[in-house]
């Protein structure tokens, strides 16, 4: 989209070996958010990782030091700009049919039966596109692995062994294919799994605020964005006031006021505020630009493993090279010579390891996970510590309203409640959708209010017939709005007794009643604990923004290894944080806005499927269905694929370091090679496909 370097200014802010830590500032206007930086930093020749930090404007590297120099990576950063997707490996993405496989195949056995002199242009023909590729190649990348099998295949041309020609130039068409439609079938089902994350939205139609689904909107709608939502539509603010991230779409970290007359984007998030937009851009045009672009990004992203695997693969070609030569100059034999050549390493090397990964991101996909990249997967195999928020995560978050209770005779249990949900109804969180839930159910009155404020992480607020109202923790509406309890405490001990929730409500500067909720442990959260720590979690945690007795209660009867309550969103990051600098890989699980710091400074995040848009977006690993399990489910996965790889990688390396030994002592054949070598790449392939199922 846009051209030029990402960085308006680029320092070295700290560095120790292989590690470097630069502050950055973005230009305005490229469209770009803290993955994208990361990953196009991960594609720098010698960096094995980038982590973005949005808020600090901090961007850490880790890179192999023997390979590049500080320097050197610095000018690749300044001069870094969006990716241009699948530039490299274009010989994989732009074929794709069986046409080449199916015609080197004929090729191959008829090529015998052909008079003589049509033996030669014909295997010719048949090897072209592969001549073609590795001369550009050659060009564009000095001497790679095609370029080996181009040699190979032209030795075997020059002395008119047409059938070991034809045999290669199938064995590498039918490689290709396999890959491409692995590829392919992956891509697809992740770009069908990647749909917006929030699919109604609140609208105004005819002075009232009404929810229809996101592909109703229309341009002139006026839609209604609040806190923790993302913008569903690009257009123009008609009212309301709201501080609005931008980073997913520019880059630029800090929230931005928005006002009046001020121009809001799609796929932005209101931090703080609510705004009434008028709709000018909406529906499936910018959302699928941005999934499409995303899952691009994802996809052409590399994983460590994937650039190790990478990087030893470009080492081995000149020593298989050098191999080659040898052998000629010592039996001046150019079947030998051809052998050698064909024995190369990097097919499976550099192919096993993105199909392993596409092949997990694929079943994953299809068993309800949905992983953002290899590298997700690597980080989830590498946790060791497993941190769970608890409404919501380690609960259902399917609250029940059990108990309402008016301090005030001219209040009902009824208007309570009814009260409670007038305000409520605007915003996303568990306790929100119970009182809601619990209110449509009595089919109870809407209190017109005026607009509503959300305080992250303490509760909701909004005036009444010009009396302030207040719903939330104690701590917010005793501590924070100075509102006096003590007259009820024994109700509010009792009800904290039966092991229930509560939202104190606070109407005018008194206490008017409390609602009490129930929610329920998932019925396989301790399966899952159990599970995880079979898994290799050495450590169990949960935080919470919930009361201390509540949460120790669950803690306890889940098996975790400690808890920590009454938390901010700011003190979930700290703890992931520090927790971090001790050593811990932290995979952190969590639903809410109030999870999304801890989840982006997690070395992984895993997001709930019925999670606050914003925890789906930060996370590396989005569930698509409403189950814990998911999570046990997915740390298998990884682990699964990490060993596959590992597994694949050294076969590679023994397989080809056989053939290698073997074709240079003249013991195989160029056919024998081809097949031996073509063969073990295409089983290698196989098996790395066998992870698309959990
Ligand atoms: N929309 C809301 N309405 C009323 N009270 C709220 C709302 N959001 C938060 N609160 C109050 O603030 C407290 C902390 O909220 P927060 O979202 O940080 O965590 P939580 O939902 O309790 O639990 P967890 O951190 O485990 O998800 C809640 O327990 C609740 O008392
Ligand atoms: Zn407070």
């Amino acid at each position: 989209m846009t051209s030029g370097s990402w960085f308006g200014t680029l320092e070295l802010a700290h560095r120790t070996r292989g590690r470097a830590r630069f502050r950055y500032r973005c230009r305005s206007g490229t469209p770009t958010d803290a993955r994208t930086i990361e990953r196009a930093a991960e594609n720098i020749t010698g960096v094995l990782e980038a982590r973005v930090n949005r808020a600090a404007r901090s961007l850490v590297l880790h890179f192999d030091d023997k390979e590049v120099e500080l320097e050197s990576l610095r000018t690749a950063l300044a001069a870094l700009s969006p990716p241009v997707p699948a530039a490299r490996g274009s010989t994989v993405v732009e074929q794709g049919g069986p046409a080449p496989m199916v015609a080197s195949l004929a090729t191959l056995a008829l090529t015998r039966y052909l008079p003589q002199p049509l033996q030669f242009p014909v295997a010719l023909g048949a090897a072209a596109p592969l001549l073609r590729h590795a001369l550009e190649d050659l060009v564009a990348n000095g001497i790679s692995s095609h370029v080996l099998e181009a040699m190979a295949v032209s030795i075997s041309l020059a002395r008119g062994d047409y059938t070991a020609a034809n045999t290669t130039t199938f064995m590498l068409a039918l490689g290709e294919y396999l890959e491409i439609s692995i590829a392919r079938r992956s891509d697809d089902l992740l770009k069908h799994l990647l749909r917006p994350a929030s699919d109604q939205i609140w609208i105004e139609r005819g002075g009232q605020e009404v929810l229809v689904a996101a592909g109703e909107v229309v341009v002139g709608d006026t839609v209604i964005v609040a806190d923790g939502a993302v913008v569903p539509v690009d257009g123009t603010v008609l009212g309301g006031e709201a501080t609005v991230n931008e980073a997913t779409m520019t880059g630029e970290s800090a929230a931005i006021a928005k006002g009046r007359g001020d121009a809001v984007l799609s796929g932005t998030l209101v931090e703080e505020g609510r705004l009434r937009v008028y709709a000018e851009q909406v529906g499936s045009r910018t959302a699928a630009a941005r999934i499409a672009d995303y899952v691009e990004q994802s996809l052409t992203a590399k994983s460590a493993a994937q650039l190790d695997a990478a990087r030893l693969a470009d080492r081995l070609v000149p020593i298989v090279l050098g191999l080659a030569g040898v052998t000629y100059f010592l039996s001046g034999d150019w079947r030998r010579a051809a052998s050698v050549l064909q024995a190369d390493y990097s097919c499976a090397l550099k192919l096993a390891t993105p199909v392993a990964f596409k092949s997990a991101m694929y079943g994953a996909g299809r068993a309800g996970i949905l992983v953002k990249g290899g590298s997700a997967l690597e980080r989830l195999a590498d946790a060791d510590t497993f941190i769970f928020d608890k409404t919501g995560t380690l609960t259902a978050g399917t609250l029940a309203v059990t108990d309402s209770i008016a301090f005030d005779s001219t209040y009902t249990a009824e208007d309570l409640l009814c009260l409670a949900a007038s305000v409520e109804e605007h915003y996303v969180h568990p306790l929100a959708h119970a009182v809601v839930a619990a209110a449509r159910a009595i089919h109870g009155q809407h209190f017109e209010h005026q607009e509503v404020q959300f305080i992250v992480a303490h509760g909701v607020a909004s005036v009444i017939e010009g009396q302030r109202i207040v719903i939330g923790s104690r701590h917010f509406v005793a501590d924070d709005e100075g509102i006096d309890i003590s007259a009820h405490l024994e109700t509010v001990d009792r009800l904290y007794e039966e092991g229930k929730t509560l939202l104190y409500i606070g109407f005018g500067g008194r206490f008017l009643g409390v609602l009490a909720l129930k929610d329920e442990v998932r019925a396989n959260s301790a399966a899952t604990i159990l599970r995880l720590r079979e898994l290799g979690a050495k450590r169990i945690l949960m935080l919470t923004g919930d009361h201390r007795e509540r949460a120790e209660e669950l803690a306890e009867h889940l098996g975790l290894d400690g808890c920590h309550a009454e938390l901010l969103p700011q003190d979930k990051a700290r703890i992931v944080e520090e927790l971090s600098q001790q050593g811990a890989r932290i995979a952190f699980v969590g639903d809410g806005i109030n999870d999304a710091p801890a989840l982006a400074g997690a070395h992984v995040g895993i997001a709930m499927q019925k999670g606050a848009d914003i925890a789906r977006l930060t996370a590396d690993v989005a569930l698509l269905e409403d189950d814990i399990a998911c999570v046990a489910d997915a740390k298998a996965l990884a682990n699964g694929t990490m060993a596959l790889i590992g597994s694949n990688y050294r076969l590679t390396v023994g397989l080809n370091t056989g053939i290698l030994a073997a074709a240079a002592a003249g013991l195989l054949s160029p056919i024998t090679t081809a097949m031996l070598h073509n063969g073990s790449t295409i089983a290698i392939l196989l098996n790395a496909l066998r992870r698309s199922s959990v």
